[in-house]
């Protein structure tokens, strides 16, 4: 610092011959400015994470823990036309509401991405993110592949999209058919665009390899990429 503007001041003690507050206080006199208490970088935007891949990859199986050991995450339940099957939970599962409330509202804007799926209309409310986002909170969204490619049309670099693969194809299918949760014609629709799908993966910001009995480790992966985008100084700042 220029001498001349230094305000005049005693010697900065040691600190092996002071306490810390004398030093602390002798080293403002010397600056001639206090030292501020506030944070020096502002807490992080809240995130919205995009996660998608192939079907059976295992996102609802990452999404569930991750959220099991993540604080402050919100998983944004979509809403959607169908009928609601038994054991579904309204608001837990989905939002299940009319086809007409559906229209409803995308004609008041209500949602941020809906698609029509097998005669099912399914949408993301805008409402729960925005409410969730408010309160600090990271926002997940799980999402097939169309899904993900609309929605990063509209978020563009706003939002975080992850790719989740298997290890192999070989991996993917024998998890598929070990879920038991589909019939033989939905297997083979899903084995056969599960293919398609992964050359979709460039459009992602990272991929997460969900290999075969190491889900701590696909999460843990999960975590990282949510550390490393808080840390980051340009941060992504999503509007809704
Ligand atoms: N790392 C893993 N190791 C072994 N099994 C796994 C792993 N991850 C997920 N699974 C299992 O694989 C099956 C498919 O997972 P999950 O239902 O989460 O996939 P998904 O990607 O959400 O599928 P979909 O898109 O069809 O709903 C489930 O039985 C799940 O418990």
């Amino acid at each position: 610092m220029d001498e001349s503007r230094r305000s005049p001041v005693g010697p900065i003690p040691h600190p092996n011959d002071a306490g810390r507050n004398e030093v602390f206080r002798a080293l403002e006199a010397s600056l001639g400015s206090t030292f501020s208490s506030e944070p020096i970088v502002p807490n992080p935007n809240p995130l919205i994470i995009v996660v998608s891949g192939p079907s059976g990859v295992g996102k609802d199986a990452v999404i569930k823990r991750l959220r099991e050991v993540r604080e402050d995450l919100h998983f944004v339940v979509t809403a959607t036309s169908r009928p609601k099957r038994e054991g579904e939970i309204d608001g837990k599962d989905y939002f299940f509401v009319s086809k007409d409330e559906f229209l409803s509202m995308i004609d008041k804007n209500e949602l941020l991405e809906y698609a029509l799926v097998y005669g099912d209309y399914k949408g993301i409310p805008k409402q729960q993110i925005r409410e969730y986002m408010a309160k600090g909170c990271d926002i997940v969204l799980r999402v097939d592949i169309q899904g993900a490619a609309t929605l990063r049309r509209i978020l563009r670099n706003s939002a975080v999209f992850v790719f989740l693969v298997a290890e192999s194809e070989e991996a993917l299918v024998k998890r598929l058919i070990g879920r038991k949760t589909e019939s033989i014609e939905a297997l083979v629709m899903r084995v056969a665009s599960a293919k398609e799908e992964l050359r979709h993966l460039k459009e992602f910001d990272y991929v997460v390899v969900n290999k075969e009995g190491e889900l701590e480790s696909s999460v843990k992966v999960m975590e990282s990429i949510i550390d490393a985008e808080k840390a980051k100084v340009q941060q992504r700042r999503a509007v809704i």
